[in-house]
């Protein structure tokens, strides 16, 4: 199973992330969030870090051409649309930045909303469900309703998010079977400041998953 732990800030932070077993690490390119990164602070990241990692760029309503500057410029391997992105613009961005992983995060509100994953899927290469917050766009610590994703089974890959943490991943898991995880706020001392004690403590967790 994949997975992602999200919005890095720091080099050290990183590489002590990889090692630990991450496969995924994500860099918040937002500018309104608290874990914001530019492109030049993922790169000086991104080079300290193994090839077989992958390195996620996390964008909200960002024009396809900034996007694609900024994978350019930063060495980031994929791209994790967390906005209002419609499957046109996932096409489109899929074919400025091919060789690139396109991940597209539904924020979603309800039973309902899920239907919109089966459309999304035929454009992007994997799904990303986190939970819907009225005021903040992503890291809020919100779960998801893991009872309603019980049958969920997209076309695409795709990762749980929401609210995930050391001490509620089993349970997550024991309802809903994503190809990966994703955790931001759940493993931080502060937005941006990963705690690396608590990274440990899930990895260890999810070795005791069968
Ligand atoms: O983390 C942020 O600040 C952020 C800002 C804008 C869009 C997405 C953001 N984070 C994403 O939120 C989810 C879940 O986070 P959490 O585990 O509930 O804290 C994750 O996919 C982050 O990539």
């Amino acid at each position: 199973m994949r997975v992602k732990i999200c919005g890095i800030t720091q080099p050290k932070q990183a590489k002590a992330i990889a090692s630990l077993g991450a496969t995924a690490l994500g860099f918040i390119c937002v500018p309104t969030s608290p874990r914001y990164v530019t492109a030049m602070q993922i790169r000086a990241t991104v080079t300290q870090l193994p090839d077989d990692i992958d390195k996620i760029g996390v964008f909200a309503n960002a024009p396809i051409e900034e996007i694609s500057q900024i994978v350019n410029d930063s060495g980031l391997t994929g791209v994790q649309l967390h906005g209002d992105e419609t499957p046109e613009f996932c096409h489109q961005a899929r074919q400025k930045i091919p060789n690139v992983e396109i991940l597209k995060a539904l924020r979603i509100r309800s039973f309902d909303h899920l239907e919109q994953a089966s459309i999304y899927a035929q454009y992007v290469d994997t799904l990303l469900l986190d939970a819907y917050h009225p005021q903040q766009l992503g890291g809020t610590g919100q779960t998801l309703d893991w009872a309603m994703l019980e049958k969920f089974h997209p076309s695409s890959p795709w990762f749980l998010a929401g609210g995930l943490t050391p001490e509620n991943i089993l349970e997550a898991l024991s309802q809903v079977k994503p190809n990966g995880i994703d955790l931001s706020s759940g493993v931080e001392i502060q937005p941006g400041d990963k705690d690396l004690h608590k990274v440990a403590l899930l990895f260890e967790r999810l070795k005791t998953k069968v």
